[in-house]
């Protein structure tokens, strides 16, 4: 269990009822189906599910950048669903960090720039400095580089970065270990521990049996309907899917 220096009953993130219709011409899928959680300040949750379960989907509308067609997401208490999407953006820059599949940073920025770009957006509240984040992610020495002259695990670091940049009450991440080697996931779940244990409810969408196993809670994902899971649970399905893939 995760050392928390903040009461456990302090909710960061609420999903209610979260639905998803998308029409692509004649086709109709609904991809989430009534789907409700909760994170605490402090928590690790880790998503799984297979493919096209509704993660991604259910990421995005807890990040504000989708809309659900119905149900509500609240961070830190404030309501971030049904909004025009520029008071989204405005909302996400305050109390969310995210962490996508795809690159988050900006191509002719380097990594201090990229990271500046988003601490610069924030005002008014203590954070890390850009120095103590890049310090953070093990980049203090890789500052002035463009992101084309990283490594995988020094790009999914920079992200991290960016994503930490705005001190946000949620981390919101998708796959965020999914091409990294053995010991940069382990470094990458560590620092999302080290984050959780300062008070932020992080949540993972992953593939990962190293992410389901540092998990405080695992939430399983099927045909767009979520129900709690225990990470043995979890990691047996894991197997189970990984025994059946051609
Ligand atoms: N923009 C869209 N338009 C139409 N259908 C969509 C759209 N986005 C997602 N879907 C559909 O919604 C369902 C859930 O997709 P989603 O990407 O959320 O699944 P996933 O669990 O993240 O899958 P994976 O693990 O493969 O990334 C799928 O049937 C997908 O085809």
């Amino acid at each position: 269990m995760n050392t928390m220096l903040v009461p456990p009953s302090d909710e960061a993130l609420t999903a209610r009822e979260l639905y998803r219709f998308f029409r692509a011409g004649e086709e109709e899928t609904l991809a989430l189906r009534g789907v409700s959680l909760r994170v605490r300040r402090g928590e690790t949750v880790a998503v799984v599910g297979p493919s096209g379960a509704g993660k991604s989907t259910l990421l995005s509308c807890l990040a504000g950048l989708d809309e659900p067609s119905g149900g509500e997401v609240r961070v830190d208490g404030v309501r971030i669903s049904h909004r025009p999407e520029t008071e989204r953006a405005r909302l996400r820059a305050h109390h969310i960090g995210v962490l996508l599949q795809t690159s988050n940073l900006v191509a002719h920025l380097s990594v201090r720039d990229n990271v500046r770009l988003t601490h610069s957006a924030v005002r008014g509240r203590p954070s890390a400095s850009v120095g103590d984040l890049l310090a953070e992610v093990g980049l203090a020495g890789r500052a002035h580089a463009l992101p084309r002259q990283l490594s995988g695990g020094e790009l999914a670091r920079a992200g991290l970065a960016v994503a930490l940049a705005n001190s946000p009450a949620v981390l919101l991440a998708d796959e965020p270990t999914g091409e990294l080697d053995g010991g940069t996931e382990r470094m990458i779940l560590q620092m999302l521990r080290d984050r959780a244990a300062l008070g932020c409810a992080v949540l993972i969408v992953t593939h990962s049996a190293e992410a389901v196993r540092i998990a405080d809670r695992v939430i399983a994902l099927d045909d767009g309907r979520a129900h709690e899971t225990t990470t043995s649970q979890a990691r047996t399905q894991q197997q189970e899917a990984h025994d059946a893939a051609p």
